[in-house]
């Protein structure tokens, strides 16, 4: 069995990854870290520890569905401290500091990094390349839709998606993108383009791409419906990257598109 360590255990996402796990039969999770308390009943035998080289040493890959400051101190006990176990790392919302750590762990242990577990949002970033480069005068406009409890905006997703459509287009994301439109601001530039993020209620994850040209309109639309979307999605790469090289993967080399 394959033993899974997880961090962000007590969390949304967290306690999915124990559920699925519970009736895998080929991993099991084996230990979480915890910063408070986990009010869920684990399987018997799982190490609970809120030290990160416990957590190592207890799993043969860590899932970390956690937040900035937790993925920091996860990679930081690869490079500081040499922890040697692969990554599936899952948090969104990462700074400068905290990417730079993620590209310095990976020649470490082999990461893989996907800001969306979801099969049809790796389909999603595929497409949103295509038709950015091939409607090249349509504009580009993303909504990303999430739950109440969502703490950091716009999502990890809609970055990526943003990036995907930017590259496309040979543009440098960080010079085109808002986030926000209010007042006299004028007409739209030519090649912004929009992220705008919306809370509210339950909604698990809604992102959509809109290509916008005179006389027409195209919206690509991704919705995830079930939250264990993303926790089957990353126990799928998990299994994966065990016995990889040290490299940062993507979702796609990991479901082969
Ligand atoms: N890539 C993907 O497919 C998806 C990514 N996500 C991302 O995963 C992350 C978690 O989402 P969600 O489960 O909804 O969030 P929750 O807020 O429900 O859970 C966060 C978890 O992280 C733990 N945590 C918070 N801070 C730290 C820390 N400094 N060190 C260790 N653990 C910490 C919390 O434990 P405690 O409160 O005890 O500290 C809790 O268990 C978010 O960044 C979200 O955007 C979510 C869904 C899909
Ligand atoms: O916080 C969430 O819930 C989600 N976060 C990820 C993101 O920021 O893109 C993925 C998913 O949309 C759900």
């Amino acid at each position: 069995m394959i033993k899974i360590g997880i961090l962000g255990s007590s969390g949304r996402v967290g306690t999915l990854l124990i559920d699925d796990l519970s009736t895998d039969t080929e991993a099991m999770v084996s230990a979480v870290y915890v910063s408070k308390k986990i009010e869920k009943t684990l399987p018997e035998h799982t190490v609970v520890t809120n030290d990160m080289k416990v957590l190592f040493d207890s799993s043969d890959v860590i899932i970390d569905f956690s937040a900035p400051a937790g993925t920091e101190a996860l990679l930081t006990e690869v490079v500081e401290n040499r922890g040697n176990k692969p990554l599936v790392i899952a948090t969104t919302g990462l700074n400068k500091h905290q990417q730079n750590l993620l590209l310095e762990a990976s020649k470490i242990v082999p990461i893989l990094y996907a800001t969306n577990m979801s099969l049809g949002v790796a389909v999603l970033n595929k497409l949103v390349a295509l038709a950015s480069k091939t409607l090249r005068d349509f504009d580009i406009e993303i909504v990303e839709q999430h739950h109440r409890h969502k703490v950091d905006a716009p999502s990890g997703t809609a970055l990526t998606l943003a990036e995907h459509a930017a590259n496309a287009r040979d543009l440098n994301l960080d010079e085109v993108r808002i986030s926000g439109r209010d007042g006299l601001i004028g007409a739209r530039t030519k090649d912004e383009i929009a992220v705008m993020a919306l809370r509210g209620g339950d909604i698990v994850g809604r992102h959509t791409v809109g290509l916008y040209n005179d006389g027409e309109f195209l919206e690509l639309n991704h919705t995830a419906t079930a939250r264990n979307t993303f926790s089957k999605g990353a126990i799928k790469v998990a299994k994966w990257i065990i016995g990889k090289n040290p490299k940062l993967y993507t979702i796609n080399d990991a479901l082969g598109l």
